[in-house]
């Protein structure tokens, strides 16, 4: 039995698993050995599942991909690598990373897939409020959390991305941000208890109060202490309605003005939704006008805009939930007294309203048509910052205003958060000054016919923009890091990076964990 195992376990060698499999040799003799339950899939079968990602620019062989039933099969995956000198261990939530973070060369990947079904609970804190949450798994997609939620409870989490398709665990391990979270904080900040298994192999309960610095470390902890096998995330009464609005904005310090102000309203005194993003002056169906509009009757009219207004013009997005039983007028009150407020281009106002479930899963719609012409599967150069407030209006006349100013062939973000609603004892990593900063999403997509140059072209526009932010001294991180260098990460993390390397030392000394993200390597 052990001379089977050693092709794959102790020599590492994705060769000799690949020639193993395609010689018809049962992996069942493996799964035996390490005392898994699941599927242990070699070769190409292996390669299929964790070779590549959305982002499309990595493509790796991984040595194996481990199909768990449950969190003993995800530590005896761990515990295997321990006992080898070279073999890494990376959970794969949805494959959703763009720089190849979840994968794992000539290692281990964890299929998260195969436990989205292992927790499904709803229960309540002890304590005056009694507060709503539900148990769901790390491997469980966020889509599925959000529809029995609401199905069976009438509740739902109160922080969300703006694409459901991704897993729980995947962007625990990262922040999670939305149009909500300027009020409730990041989804790492809407959970209150995590099982974990670390890279010590150990299966661990922690919460802010019972392994606090495992529970903090985790979030936001990009894969690097242990894979998250259940999460407690905490819910509010789900709405029947959302009031969904667009606004258009020719000047940029209007449009920041009224976001800052729009999420600095005292709780329930806003929209409960507020996002942002910029796009071209011109008729482009990707990147100008008719990106606007939320709804085929409705029409982005040009005549509306000023002579005087430039490249790009920016867009307030807006969302009010209601209950059923609210009357067009309570609502339409709501809407106008802080709409009113607003110095959008009279005209350029476009809303609709929609069931909340389907407000939440609006960039289905999105995935599909890019299913449908090819540019689900193409290449995603993206990049994700945070930048401070300070030097988001800089941000705007370099990057926006030049840089990008023909868009990026996708959608652009660009909204406040506040840190105040961001817990800094997790390992994410904001910008270093003032209240408010913003989040900027260069979401890009490529033709299916596009030849690879363009997308060089497309990723050394990403490294220009990030070289401008460091020669100009604009405090700003990467979200959704991807680094190739240790100096590089040390530079990212600045004075938290002690902190994230004595979190590695106390919970996955031998480096096995996440090795995609290429933050440090397998020691002995
Ligand atoms: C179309 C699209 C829209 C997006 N929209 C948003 C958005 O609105 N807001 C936002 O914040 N992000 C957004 N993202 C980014 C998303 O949060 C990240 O891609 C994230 O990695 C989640 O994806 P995933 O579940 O597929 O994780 P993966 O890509 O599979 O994994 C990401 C990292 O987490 C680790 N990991 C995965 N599962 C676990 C686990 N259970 N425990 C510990 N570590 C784990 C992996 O090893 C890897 O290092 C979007 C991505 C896409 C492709």
């Amino acid at each position: 039995m052990i001379a089977y195992i050693e092709p794959y376990f102790l020599e590492n060698d994705a060769e000799a698993a690949s020639a193993a499999t395609a010689a018809g040799k049962s992996t069942d003799g493996v799964s035996e050995s390490l005392n898994i339950q699941g599927e242990i899939l070699c070769g190409g079968a292996a390669a299929d599942i964790a070779g590549r990602d959305f982002g499309g620019m990595n493509c790796v062989k991984p040595l194996a991909v481990v199909r768990p039933v449950g969190p003993e099969d995800i530590a005896g995956a761990v515990k295997a690598a321990l006992r080898s000198d070279k073999l890494t261990v990376a959970a794969r939530g949805n494959g959703h990373s763009i720089n190849g973070q979840a994968m794992a060369e000539g290692g281990l990947v964890v299929d998260m897939s195969t436990t989205a079904e292992n927790h499904f609970e709803v229960g309540y804190l002890s304590g005056g409020d009694a507060t709503a949450f539900v148990d769901v798994s790390g491997g469980a997609l966020w889509e599925d959390v959000l529809k029995r939620c609401v199905s069976e409870y009438g509740l739902a989490p109160r922080s969300w991305t703006d694409y459901l398709g991704l897993t729980v665990g995947g962007t625990l391990s990262n922040a999670g941000v939305s149009g909500q979270a300027f009020r409730y904080g990041p989804q790492t900040s809407n959970v209150t208890e995590l099982d974990v298994v670390t890279g010590n192999g150990d299966v661990v309960t922690c919460s802010e109060i019972e392994n606090s610095e495992l529970f903090f470390s985790v979030l936001g902890g990009l894969g690097q202490f242990g894979i998250i096998t259940r999460a407690r995330v905490l819910l509010q009464p789900a709405p029947d309605m959302v009031r969904w609005i667009r606004v258009v904005y020719t000047e940029f310090d209007e449009f920041t003005q009224d976001a800052e102000w729009l999420v600095s309203q005292k709780n329930e005194s806003s929209f409960d939704y507020v996002e942002g993003f910029v796009f071209v002056n011109g008729a482009d169906p990707v990147n100008g006008w008719p990106t606007v509009p939320l709804h085929p009757d409705h029409e982005f009219d040009p005549t509306r805009l000023p002579q005087s207004c430039g490249s790009v013009l920016y867009c307030l997005e807006l969302g009010l939930h209601y209950r059923d039983s609210d009357s067009n007028s309570t609502i339409d009150k709501r809407v106008e007294r802080l709409i009113g407020r607003l110095r959008f281009n009279e005209g350029l106002r476009f809303e609709v309203d929609l069931p909340y479930v389907d407000f939440l899963l609006r960039v289905k719609r999105s995935e599909e048509i890019a299913k449908e012409n090819g540019t689900w599967e193409t290449p995603h150069p993206w990049l994700n910052l945070f930048v401070s407030k300070r030097d988001i209006g800089d941000f705007n006349r370099t990057v926006f205003k030049e840089l990008v100013k023909n868009g990026v062939n996708g959608p652009m973000l660009v909204y406040p958060l506040l840190r105040s609603r961001w817990d800094d004892r997790t390992s994410v990593v904001i910008p270093e000054e003032g209240e408010i900063f913003y989040i900027v999403a260069l979401l890009r997509f490529v033709p299916p016919c596009a030849k690879v140059s363009s997308v060089e072209k497309m990723v050394a526009q990403n490294q220009e923009i990030v070289h401008w932010c460091v020669k100009n001294g604009i405090d700003y991180k990467l979200y959704l890091p991807h680094y190739k260098s240790q100096e590089e990460w040390i530079r990212h993390f600045g004075n938290r990076w002690s902190r994230f390397v004595d979190r590695k030392a106390m919970f996955d000394p031998m480096a096995i964990l996440s090795p995609g993200q290429k933050i440090f390597n397998r020691s002995l």
